[in-house]
Formats: C-alpha cells, sequence, structure tokens
C-alpha cells in the first residue's frame, strides 16, 4: 500500500494558540479513517491544512509526496464544516459546477445518489433545510473519483436514518484504492465503517490504532474508548 498522506512535525500556531504540535503522521491508501478527538483539538485545522487553505507554520503536509496546491487539489474532494455552495442555485446547478471544476466527477453517481435521497434535480438549494444541504454537497463531494477524501464532520446536520444511508453511500462509492479521512463527534453511528482512527488531543496525537486491535484486543468498541480517554 502506498502512502497518501504525510504529516511531518506539522505545527500550526494562531497568535497565542497552538492548534497542531509537531505532528507525525502517515496514511496508506485504501483506509477509512475516523479523525477524532474533542473539541478544539485541531482537527479542522489539520482538514484545512492537507487542503491548502491555512499553511503550516512549521513542518510540511505532503499528499502523495506533494505539498497542497493546484495538483493536490486534483486528487483531494474535500467537504468543509460549512458548505459555501451558494444558496441561490438549483441542485443540477450545483452538479454542473463541479462537473465543470474537476475532470474527475461522474455526474452519474451523482445524480443516482440525490435519487436515492429523493433531492429533485430542480430544487433549488436556499428553500431546502440545512440537513439536506449537507447531503447535496456530501454527494457532490463523494461524486469525485478522488485518491483523498476529506470530510469535516459529514453527517452532523443529518437524520439518524439517513445517516446509515450516507454512510452505507460512502462505502459503496468510493474506490478501494482511495482514503477517506472523516472527522466526527458522531462516533458511535461511524465506527462500523472504519479501519484506522485517529486520536487527537491538545493538537498532538494522542493514539493512531487500527479499529480492528481497539475492538479485538482492548475489547472495546471506539466510542468507549474515546469516552474513557477524553472523560471530563
Ligand atoms: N483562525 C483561527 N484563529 C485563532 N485560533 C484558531 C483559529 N482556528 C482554530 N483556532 C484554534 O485552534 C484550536 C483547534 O481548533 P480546531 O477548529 O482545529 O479544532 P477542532 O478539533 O476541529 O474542534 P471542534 O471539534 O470543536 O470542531 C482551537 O483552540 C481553536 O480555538
Amino acid at each position: 500500500m502506498s502512502v497518501i498522506l504525510e504529516c511531518k512535525n506539522l505545527t500550526k500556531v494562531f497568535g497565542p494558540k497552538t492548534a497542531l504540535y509537531g505532528l507525525n503522521l502517515s496514511l496508506e491508501s485504501g483506509r477509512i479513517i475516523g479523525l477524532l478527538g474533542p473539541n478544539g483539538s485541531g482537527k479542522t485545522t489539520l482538514i484545512k491544512m492537507i487542503n491548502g487553505l491555512i499553511s503550516p507554520t512549521e513542518g510540511e503536509v505532503l499528499i502523495d509526496g506533494i505539498k497542497p496546491g493546484v495538483d493536490t487539489k486534483k486528487i483531494v474532494s474535500y467537504l468543509p464544516e460549512r458548505s459555501y455552495l451558494n444558496r441561490h442555485i438549483r441542485v443540477a446547478q450545483a452538479v454542473e459546477l463541479f462537473s465543470d471544476f474537476y475532470e474527475d466527477f461522474d455526474r452519474g453517481r451523482a445524480y443516482d445518489m440525490l435519487a436515492r435521497l429523493h433531492i429533485e434535480r430542480n430544487e433549488k438549494l436556499s428553500t431546502m433545510s440545512k440537513g439536506t444541504r449537507e447531503k447535496v454537497h456530501l454527494v457532490l463531494v463523494m461524486s469525485r473519483r478522488a485518491r483523498l477524501y476529506c470530510l469535516d464532520e459529514p453527517i452532523a446536520g443529518v437524520d439518524p436514518a439517513a445517516r446509515d444511508f450516507i454512510l452505507s453511500t460512502i462505502i459503496n462509492n468510493y474506490d478501494e484504492n482511495a482514503t477517506i479521512l472523516i472527522s466526527t463527534h458522531l462516533i458511535s453511528d461511524i465506527e462500523n465503517i472504519l479501519d484506522e482512527v485517529i486520536f487527537l488531543e491538545y493538537g498532538q496525537l494522542r493514539m493512531f490504532s487500527s479499529v480492528d486491535d481497539i475492538r479485538f484486543n482492548q475489547g472495546k468498541s471506539v466510542d468507549t474508548l474515546f469516552r474513557e480517554v477524553f472523560k471530563c
């Protein structure tokens, strides 16, 4: 398996706050990885640096061996914490936008997922509920044939019944050689699809483990372990 993401001494300082301290991490292709940690532990900061939205203060992040930039945007599909889609457009226009923007976008895949979620092509984003708008953005992001997907809280606003559907859509639609990095607080909803988990604490790597190791060697669910490790 090849390494798709590498963080070397990755550090981000915002004024008096250090959001990430010398993070060293190496993620292999073909895995679904949960990026977990309490509020303020650095998850979004890491995802933003992978996507080149903010630059490291020290150290570096490499995607398939290269620094974030135009070339990495071709292989990384990113779902931000808050949707940037223009609310005045319709679903079909959002699909066209992604299709024009990304060579790896699969329109058929997007329309298939939208139909299964009962989302009409003609509907305006402004008239949708927040959760439905989030589903549209996730569908667009997952309809790319990317090498690395970075999903920042993908199911936070989605009802529990739709969560299962969305998670199965995620696993059924991604190429087996791709990697998915998912930041979430909804651990019990998501842990069944994860291969590995990263626990961040105060901007540092507290643990990086396979889910099988947590289940079989420690005899716990990831959710239970998280609650024990980060007990307030
Ligand atoms: N633009 C910024 N300016 C100043 N401080 C920031 C900025 N962005 C993040 N931080 C700080 O960096 C730390 C990490 O924030 P980050 O958003 O990465 O955490 P998180 O793990 O994603 O949290 P949550 O689970 O609440 O979304 C926090 O202390 C936060 O206040």
